[in-house]
């Protein structure tokens, strides 16, 4: 941990960091985490990043604030200043930074094509998005850069990805960018915090970003912050990892399954054009309470006639006589998903390509997939 102190040293000495009763350290699984040094009561200030140690659109180095306006993301230009940063200074917090090898081992991007093919529908599509943006920021940083080798680039892009803090300039008058993702900066020691689903309260305002317990600490307890409330699907495409499932011990609350591919096949072109018309269509979700409103809208369709279905839409008909008969087309739908997803943690751990860990994760979000169609299935016949 040695690099680590160093880089405690530089970041309060030189960027006025407060660090209050934690520090870095190593959890098996997670990386680099924090951890609380002492016992430490709810509401205790345990961190405070001013703005001036962020790295933000408004740091870019003069060379690169003439892209800022031409640049495809913001994202993507962080990730050409840190690609170029070859100053002492950054190397003290690159060297506290995940290796290449990390992201190797963890991020989808990395995986092999036959396991990209298999990850649930919702993290291929975020997959799909997220290499439409690298591609267009890296052919943006190669054109005018055209010496930066690409492995480099897709590091410090992943670097961004994995590492930002949303961020708004606080100061009276700044402008919000137009875009939500080009609200991004990178925090020091802020972003050695790993992810729970609730976890200490985190705020920016003109004196930074401060970061205090939402607890009780005990001395030796991993302290965390919650990077939003996503599902796995969400956290495996865009961090590398899952949570454990709903039911298991500090398990995802916020783990949800898409039914899109197990719902929409089963509707005639008349009910996916009524769907589509009435602004529900796709998106269907299963959480590990229920199906949301849309699903119900389209089972209703799919067993219902039009005048009745119309009726629940509008809001006349409560829909609580029909019940039992919507129960029975979702039980079809949950059973086929729950084979599918079974049979995918098989092939998962069959195939012979990429890193275990890449296999081991895939297949662990399918058995949690299972699960929590399983649970529904329950939830039905009890
Ligand atoms: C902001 S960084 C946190 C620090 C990071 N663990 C490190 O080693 O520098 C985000 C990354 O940490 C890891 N991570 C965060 N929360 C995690 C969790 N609950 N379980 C496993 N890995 C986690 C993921 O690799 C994610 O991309």
């Amino acid at each position: 941990m040695e690099d680590h102190e160093k880089f405690r040293e530089w970041v309060t000495a030189e960027k006025g960091v407060k660090i209050n009763g934690i520090t870095a350290h190593k959890f098996e699984g997670r990386g680099v985490g924090i951890i609380a040094e002492k016992r430490l009561e709810a509401n205790t200030t345990i961190l405070i990043v001013p703005i001036p140690a962020l790295r933000t659109v408004h740091t870019l180095p003069k060379s690169l604030q003439p892209l800022a306006k031409s640049a495809p993301t913001i994202h993507g230009l962080l990730a050409l200043m840190l690609v170029l940063d070859t100053t002492p200074k950054f190397s003290l917090w690159s060297a506290v930074l995940p290796t290449d090898s990390d992201f190797q081992s963890t991020m989808p991007l990395h995986y092999p094509p036959s396991l990209q093919d298999l990850l649930p529908t919702s993290s291929k599509t975020l997959l799909a998005h997220q290499k439409e943006k690298l591609l267009a920021d890296w052919e943006f940083a190669s054109s005018h850069y055209p010496k930066i080798p690409y492995e480099d680039y897709l590091y410090a892009w992943l670097l961004v990805n994995t590492r930002t803090f949303y961020f708004v300039s606080p100061s009276p008058g700044a402008v919000t960018p137009k875009n939500h993702d080009d609200c991004m900066a990178l925090n020091p020691f802020a972003d050695y915090f790993n992810h729970s689903s609730v976890g200490c309260h985190v705020s920016l305002t003109t004196s930074g970003y401060t970061i205090s317990t939402n607890r009780l600490y005990s001395k030796g307890e991993e302290v965390f912050i919650s990077y939003g409330n996503h599902s796995n699907d969400f956290f495996l495409t865009e961090y590398g990892f899952i949570l454990p499932g709903v039911e298991e011990e500090a398990g995802n609350e916020w783990d949800e399954v898409l039914l899109d591919d197990y719902i929409l096949p089963l509707l005639s072109s008349e009910k996916k054009e009524r769907l589509k018309d009435a602004g529900f269509w796709g998106k269907y979700i299963l959480d590990g309470r229920e199906v949301c409103y849309r699903t119900q809208v389209a089972l209703r369709a799919q067993c219902l006639s039009a005048r009745k279905w119309q009726r629940f839409v509008d809001g006349s008909d409560d829909g609580d006589e029909d019940e039992e008969a919507v129960n029975e087309v979702l039980l079809k739908v949950l059973k086929r998903y729950k084979k599918d997803a079974d049979k995918t943690a098989k092939q998962v751990r069959a195939i012979k390509d990429g890193e275990a860990n890449h296999r081991d994760t895939l297949a662990r979000r399918w058995k949690q997939i299972s699960n929590l169609l399983q649970r529904a299935i329950n939830r039905i016949q009890s």
